[in-house]
């Protein structure tokens, strides 16, 4: 299936946006974003040292992503992984992209994501981070809302997301 959708998966850190994305992105036959890597150099070593980001530290990096999801809106499509954490930042992109854009939000509880970040090494991104990630998500009242669970696989979600996306779509 082929079409030029914008997929923006998003949730806090841990959730799956990047693994469940870049499945979606090769299911999809789209391009695979990762916003992780517009972050500055500044914003990363802020974060590797525990300091939630704030929205000052956000704005230049969600400038940057709002025009990139415009670009892939007016081409082919892409999927991103991307925390948007808050709603005037999805709004940000909304406003940005040239048609609709398909939210695929990330939902798992503190438990499940805290273990899941336990057991991930090699990420600036750790456990002490969660609360904070927790506390700054306003949940979207749109879009796909997928929980997560021990037992449900990055392939299952992805499952999940194409079922949603074809039955949206008209016949
Ligand atoms: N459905 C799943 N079942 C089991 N483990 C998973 C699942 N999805 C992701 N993981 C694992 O959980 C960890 C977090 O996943 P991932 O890095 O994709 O999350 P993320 O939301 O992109 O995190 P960050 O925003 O911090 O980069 C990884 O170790 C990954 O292998
Ligand atoms: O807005 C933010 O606070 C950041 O984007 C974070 O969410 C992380 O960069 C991301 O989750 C990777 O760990």
């Amino acid at each position: 299936m082929q079409d030029n959708t914008v997929y923006v998966v998003m949730g806090v850190s841990g959730s799956g946006k990047t693994t469940v994305g870049q499945l979606l992105a090769e299911r999809l036959g789209l391009p695979f974003h990762d916003a992780d890597d517009f972050h500055s150099a500044a914003n990363i070593a802020k974060m590797r040292g525990g300091t939630p980001l704030t929205d000052e530290d956000r704005k230049g990096w969600l400038d940057e992503l709002a025009a990139s999801v415009r670009e892939w809106s007016k081409a082919d499509g892409a999927v991103l992984a991307c925390s948007a954490l808050k709603e005037k930042y999805r709004q940000q992109f909304n406003q940005a992209a040239t048609h609709p854009i398909q939210w695929v939000f990330l939902d798992g509880s503190e438990v499940l994501l805290s273990e899941r970040l336990r057991a991930r090494t090699g990420h600036y991104m750790t456990q002490q981070m969660l609360a904070s990630q927790l506390n700054t998500l306003e949940p979207p009242m749109y879009g796909l809302r997928l929980q997560l669970a021990q037992d449900l696989t990055p392939q299952d979600l992805v499952n999940q997301i194409v079922a949603a996306s074809s039955a949206k779509q008209p016949a």
